[in-house]
């Protein structure tokens, strides 16, 4: 697979929640089908009923031989579509109309927040080969994680989400912060050898942006076959406060708490009983090994590089 630009008239399959941030897409869903037909891409929909369905719809979709797949909704809504799409042979390439709470992914890509962007993006057809990362025996676009912290974003109840936003998850991050411990784990990787010891949390990374902090992996590229690994040793409330505020600026990798390391395979493994946190879904527990898939989805982003993400 390779990307570039292909401008033809398409069958496009747009899956989409329509639970997500705050519920945008019902309202706009005439238009974009509107605007993408004018493009040349005739577009038939699945609206998701459940936890789960994007995943079955993508696969469906990618069978049926849609030439492209878009996925409309949040950050969970992607992640499920890519786990539909991850084991085909077939792998349409995939736009994507960020229209949930956080769209970390999005942000990454800098594809445009506002809809006549975002499909405007697709119908130009330049599309990206883009890594992602195989966790066990499902997939993951943006970032991986386990340890304490990173349970938060599943738990943040989907009504909450909707009328209040982002700041969902900063209040459920600050009542989740008084509940912080160490897991004690076993990480390997051939860059390192093997890490064994109390761990607050460790990340691994496929984009530059997660959960709102755009430089917590700040090397980290979508297409270098690599993962940025970053984990945080154990440490109490107050220094963990003050490697926040330094993550936020991206200084917090030269600090003693932090290791940060690429590669393209880790094992993790634990004693304890520890979730995992797969682009912000649950993702089943350790044990895991993370395998980079390189260059495994075509996605549609701004061939000139110049959509500021709004
Ligand atoms: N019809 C539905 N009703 C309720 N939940 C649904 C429905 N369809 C899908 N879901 C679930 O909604 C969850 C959240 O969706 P999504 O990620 O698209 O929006 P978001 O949470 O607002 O955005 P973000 O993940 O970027 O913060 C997904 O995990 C998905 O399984």
């Amino acid at each position: 697979m390779c990307g570039g630009r292909n401008v033809t008239n398409k069958r496009a399959r747009l899956i989409y929640n329509p639970t997500s941030g705050r519920e945008e897409i019902k309202k706009r869903l005439p238009d974009i089908l509107q605007r993408l037909e004018r493009g040349g891409i005739e577009t038939s929909c699945h609206a998701t009923v459940s936890e789960g369905d994007a995943t079955l719809a993508a696969a469906e979709a990618a069978d049926r031989g849609f030439d492209i797949i878009i996925a409309a909704g949040g950050d969970g809504t992607l992640y499920e579509i890519i786990n539909g799409l991850a084991e085909k042979d077939n792998r349409p390439p995939l736009g994507i109309l960020p229209l949930g709470t956080t769209n970390d992914f999005a942000r990454a890509l800098g594809i445009p927040k506002h809809w006549e962007y975002a499909c405007d993006l697709i119908i130009q057809q330049y599309s990206k080969p883009i890594d992602l990362g195989r966790a066990n025996n499902r997939f993951f676009i943006n970032i991986a994680g386990g340890g304490s912290l990173t349970e938060l974003t599943y738990e943040v109840p989907s009504k909450l989400k909707t009328m209040i936003g982002q700041l969902a998850y900063y209040m459920k991050g600050l009542e989740k912060m008084t509940r912080l411990r160490p897991t004690e784990l076993r990480i390997q990787a051939k860059e390192i050898g093997e890490i064994h010891e109390e761990i607050m949390l460790f990340l691994i990374c496929n984009s530059n942006s997660v959960g709102g902090f755009e430089k917590l992996a700040p090397d980290a590229s979508l297409n270098d076959g690599m993962f940025d690994v970053v984990i945080l040793k154990k440490c109490n409330l107050g220094e963990f406060i003050r490697l926040a505020s330094l993550a936020l600026r991206g200084e917090h990798l030269n600090d003693p708490h932090v290791v940060s390391f690429q590669t393209n395979e880790i094992t993790v493994t634990t004693p304890d009983y520890v979730q995992l946190n797969l682009d912000g879904e649950y993702g089943g527990t350790l044990p895991c090994t993370f395998t980079v898939l390189p260059s495994h989805l075509n996605i549609f982003v701004d061939e000139a590089g110049i959509s500021t993400y709004k």
